[in-house]
């Protein structure tokens, strides 16, 4: 890790990816300081981070010294005053915009040495998260990962109308120095280009199961051990252009016209959200997660992202 680049990174938000990026900087050697709402959510923090570590251990990535070494780098605080130093903040509070603009709030009264502050918001435009900043608007940028962010190593990056270019550069820097795969997009978009594809497939999924064509389930069957796997290997337009476009025109013909556009969020998910079945969190979602094997899916999680672990681990300081 170059560390002239940055020499604290503060974390606000300890939840999934709050706390995979504590993973990540820690791991990368970095004085990572994690603010947290409250002692119950603090200790629920530093428990993932300890599984995450006591993981990379299990598959023999890195041993428990290498582990207590990066343990060393990283702390918690319940003051955004413990902030203050830091080069570089993450926020990785919910996502709600109302949150986020009192966090910046925060951030704009305490942190002023702060030089790029990271939004990793899954599809909230930097203009909007900025849109009640009055000091540190051009600071502002979405470094918008994917779960867990300490094991999968894109993240694509998307600026403002007044973000500076050089809290472009900086962010991909040290988004490289922690080996990760960093995407700058041309022009921003709600959702960037991940969720963009990622929620165009998911709507269509939704659309299969609640037009009667198949279950979950069955869906999720198709996703695993069909095209999936593909795109670990080559891209969607090598592949579409390996079989043809003639082909693919023909296709697009029959089923474009078919496919669902719908604008508002689906009910499936709506009733689920309303009658407070949100997934694993709380048991059931469009699973019963009673049912299931809990620890094999955490498992699954991680196991196609194990061969990207390339991070450079001190034994001792
Ligand atoms: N879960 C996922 O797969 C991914 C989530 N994201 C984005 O990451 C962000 C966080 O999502 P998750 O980690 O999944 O959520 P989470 O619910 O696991 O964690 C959210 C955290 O925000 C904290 N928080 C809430 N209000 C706060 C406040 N006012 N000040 C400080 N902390 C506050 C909570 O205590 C909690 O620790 C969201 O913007 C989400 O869109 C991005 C990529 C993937
Ligand atoms: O899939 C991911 O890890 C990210 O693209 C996300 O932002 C989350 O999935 C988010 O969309 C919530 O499902």
């Amino acid at each position: 890790m170059n560390r002239e680049n940055v020499k604290k990174i503060g974390i606000i938000g300890t939840g999934m990816i709050g706390t995979s990026l504590a993973a990540l900087t820690a791991g990368h050697g970095i004085d990572t300081v994690m603010l947290a709402v409250n002692e119950d959510l603090r200790a629920a923090s530093q428990k993932q981070f300890d599984s995450f570590y006591a993981d990379l251990v299990a598959q023999k990535l890195i041993n428990n010294a290498q582990a207590a070494n990066c343990a060393k780098n990283l702390s918690y605080t319940l003051a955004y005053n413990e902030l203050a130093d830091c080069d570089l903040i993450f926020e990785c509070v919910v996502e709600r915009l109302e949150v986020k603009h009192e966090v910046y709030t925060q951030i704009e009264a305490t942190c002023s040495k702060v030089r790029a502050i990271c939004s990793v918001s899954s599809a909230f435009v930097v203009d909007d998260l900025a849109s009640e900043m009055t000091v540190y608007k051009d600071r502002v940028i979405v470094t918008h990962p994917f779960n867990p962010p300490h094991l999968v190593p894109y993240f694509e990056l998307a600026v403002g109308s007044a973000t500076n270019p050089d809290v472009l550069s900086f962010a991909m820097t040290v988004l490289e120095d922690l080996d990760r795969k960093p995407v700058a997009l041309k022009k921003s978009a709600p959702g960037f280009i991940g969720n963009r594809l990622q929620f165009a497939l998911w709507r269509e999924a939704l659309n299969i199961v609640d037009s009667g064509i198949a279950d979950p389930a069955d869906v999720d069957t198709c996703l695993m051990y069909s095209f999936c796997p593909r795109y670990t290997s080559i891209g969607m337009f090598e592949h579409f252009d390996n079989g043809g476009l003639d082909l693919n025109y023909n296709v697009c013909k029959t089923i474009f016209p078919t496919l669902n556009n719908v604008q508002e969020v689906p009910e499936s998910v709506a009733t689920r959200v309303a009658s407070g079945d949100l997934g694993l969190k709380t048991g059931k979602g469009f699973y019963d997660w009673s049912q299931k094997d809990i620890s094999d899916f955490h498992t699954r999680v991680s196991d196609p992202y194990w061969r990207f672990f390339n991070w450079e681990v001190p034994e001792e300081e």
